[in-house]
């Protein structure tokens, strides 16, 4: 697919006088969604852990790479598409799980929305376990884009089994194990607000829709919402060990990625343990500060993962960043906030642009480059540390 085309369509609706309502430009992005978003869901989704100084250096990272640009390569058609857990995708983009993204949506049902634009894009959606419609609605929303689950691990066993079991009957593709947010991380903009738990409360469908959770209640979590939240608190957070790895592989057939993982010899663990796939990301620097920026741990962990896929996610902001990480060897690219803030701006319109977007400019910057294939941005040369 020639995603660079994107751009014809936005000129030539110029032509007829019509100016595109999206923002073009991440900034602007940013700055409008900050304006469309009660101001508990946005300080939750804007922010980061401590000072966010991780957060900054996840954004920040993407400027110390330049792709070196070839001439008459005759890049006039581009191919993106990669294949992931036996799935031909489109492209390497997939949007990652993001808890409470329901909210984002002025009518409180972004994870639907979301689901559609995954739909009408081909870009997967990670839907969260935190969400506000249960899983089995998100995958009824995705068209013949695969989906794939992510999996906060429930301290009771039983839980995490019919959730896992729950998402391969509902459809999706995979699970995806964060292994990062057991815990949450010190949040200064959460805590000033105060808002974090009660935003929680809205998302636990996952939970008061599942028969294992139901049994745990004293009362139906309708007649007794608030018994059922606090009950969540005491599911939610797993430390999981390397001991568990083979009773969560024990699950599922479906193809398990860990995410959160940074480090090389984690890495060989998970891959010692029998996972299909591995995850590099710092939770876009939500949980801990003072970190390594995601994409400077990228290189070494896909050298561990020795061909394994690698997703990666955490500060990519533009389709240059796209590029980039693929250079450094992920199999495909996610973002967070990116398609959050589209959300929040015009619902599934406004994912399906921002995803677009990101794409063109992938495309469009493949193709002035001289970079046809992904297999040409990862060869010996084409990126250089600056
Ligand atoms: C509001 C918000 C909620 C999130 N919730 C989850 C979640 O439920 N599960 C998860 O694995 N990651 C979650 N994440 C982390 C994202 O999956 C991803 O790692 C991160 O957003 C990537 O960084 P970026 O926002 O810089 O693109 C969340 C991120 C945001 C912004
Ligand atoms: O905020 C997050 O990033 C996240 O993953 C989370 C964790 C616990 C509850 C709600 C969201």
């Amino acid at each position: 697919m020639q995603f660079g085309a994107y751009q014809n369509e936005i000129y030539f609706l110029g032509l007829g006088g019509v100016l595109p309502t999206m923002p073009m430009t991440y900034a602007e992005l940013e700055s409008r969604a900050q304006a469309a978003l009660p101001p508990s869901v946005l300080s939750y989704v804007v922010g980061g852990a401590g000072d966010e100084a991780t957060q900054r250096a996840n954004v920040a990272a993407f400027q110390n790479w330049g792709l070196v640009p070839r001439m008459m390569v005759g890049a006039a058609r581009r191919d993106l598409s990669v294949d992931l857990f036996g799935l031909r995708l489109p492209s390497p983009l997939f949007m990652a799980p993001v808890g409470v993204i329901g909210l984002c949506a002025q009518d409180g049902h972004g994870d639907l929305a979301t689901a559609r634009a995954a739909a009408r894009t081909g870009v997967p959606m990670v839907a969260s376990t935190l969400t506000v419609d249960p899983l089995e609605q998100v995958a009824a929303e995705f068209g013949g884009t695969p989906g794939f689950f992510q999996l906060y691990t429930p301290t009771d066993r039983a839980l995490a089994e019919s959730l896992v079991h729950r998402a391969e009957a509902a459809g999706f593709k995979a699970v995806v194990v964060t292994l990062d947010t057991w815990i949450t991380g010190w949040r200064p903009r959460d805590l000033a607000g105060a808002n974090f738990p009660q935003l929680r409360g809205h998302c636990l469908a996952n939970y008061t829709s599942d028969p294992v959770f139901r049994a745990r209640l004293a009362k139906a979590p309708e007649e007794d919402p608030g018994a059922a939240v606090l009950e969540w608190t005491q599911v939610f957070g797993n430390p999981l060990t390397w001991d568990d790895l083979p009773w969560l592989r024990s699950l599922t057939d479906l193809p398990i990625v860990l995410k959160g993982i940074c480090h090389p010899e984690d890495v060989r663990r998970a891959k010692d343990g029998g996972v299909d796939g591995i995850y590099c990301s710092n939770h876009g620097g939500r949980q801990a500060n003072g970190g390594l920026p995601a994409l400077d741990a990228l290189p070494g962990v896909v050298a561990a993962a020795d061909g394994l896929p690698v997703l990666f996610d955490s500060g990519v902001r533009s389709g240059a960043d796209v590029v980039k990480a693929l250079a450094l060897g992920a199999t495909a690219v996610g973002v967070g906030r990116p398609y959050a803030y589209g959300l929040a701006l015009e619902g599934t319109d406004g994912i399906v642009h921002v995803l677009r977007a990101l794409l063109a400019e992938a495309d469009l910057l493949m193709a002035v480059d001289g970079y046809p294939t992904l297999a040409d941005l990862r060869a010996e040369g084409a990126l250089r540390r600056l």
